[in-house]
């Protein structure tokens, strides 16, 4: 495999067209890439792009040497899971907002809704099993957090896409989820982390980091 996840000239609008940015860069198998700048740089609309939730005006991606319009848009949101900063959580309890993705329209086949590996990341994520029949819009933030990355580690997406990870973590909840993904992005080959962050030190908790950076 040539190209992971290399994207080049890839061009989108802040809001309106003269705020245009445009961008090149690579992520590697096994690396976290950090995307840097000032605050309304562009760092979140970047991630919506990648994840073809917000257009793109021009550029491309190509994912494993393949053109991102070659990828249906269920098939590349398979691969590729988007986690925004604030939380989304649907009406319903906590189970049905893990379940929520498998019933999209598209989703691969091959991923099924597996309880035993529900349990195994609510442990690792220290959340009680009573969170599946919580109302999950009673979710305190970092609950509700924890779940979404849950929600987003179950489709089995081969890069994930974290928009502030921690920014509603306690200290020792913000150590468990890095490491974590720390230990995820390594665990299987074929796999990587888009990562925006303002903190500095959650940066240090990963081993192999790149870094990109939009203007002011
Ligand atoms: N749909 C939109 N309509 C108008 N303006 C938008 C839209 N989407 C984004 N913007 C503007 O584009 C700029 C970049 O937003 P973005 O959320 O990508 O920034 P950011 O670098 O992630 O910022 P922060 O670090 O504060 O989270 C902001 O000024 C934002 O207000």
């Amino acid at each position: 495999m040539q190209d992971f996840f290399r994207f080049t000239e890839l061009t989108y609008y802040l809001g309106s067209r003269e705020r245009e940015i445009r961008i090149s860069g690579e992520l590697k198998p096994g690396y976290v890439l950090v995307v840097k700048g000032p605050s309304g740089s562009g760092k979140s609309t970047l991630l919506k792009v990648m994840a073809r939730l917000v257009k793109a005006q021009g550029g491309e991606i190509i994912y494993r040497d393949k053109n991102w319009y070659a990828y249906s848009p269920y098939a590349w949101r398979t691969c590729i899971q988007y986690v925004p900063q604030k939380p989304v959580m649907f009406r319903g309890n906590g189970r049905e907002n893990l379940y929520k993705p498998f019933l999209l329209k598209g989703i691969r086949e091959d991923r099924i809704f597996n309880e035993e590996k529900v349990r195994e990341y609510l442990d690792i994520f220290s959340l009680p099993p009573q969170i599946l029949e919580q109302e999950a819009i009673t979710l305190s933030g970092g609950e509700a957090a924890r779940l979404s990355f849950i929600r987003a580690l179950l489709i089995e997406p081969s890069i994930i896409l974290l928009d502030e990870p921690t920014a509603y973590l306690d200290q020792e909840n913000r150590i468990k989820v890095l490491r974590f993904f720390s230990r995820w992005v390594k665990e299987e080959p074929g796999r990587g982390i888009v990562l925006i962050s303002h903190q500095e030190n959650d940066i240090e908790e990963f081993s192999d980091t790149s870094f990109i950076s939009l203007g002011g």
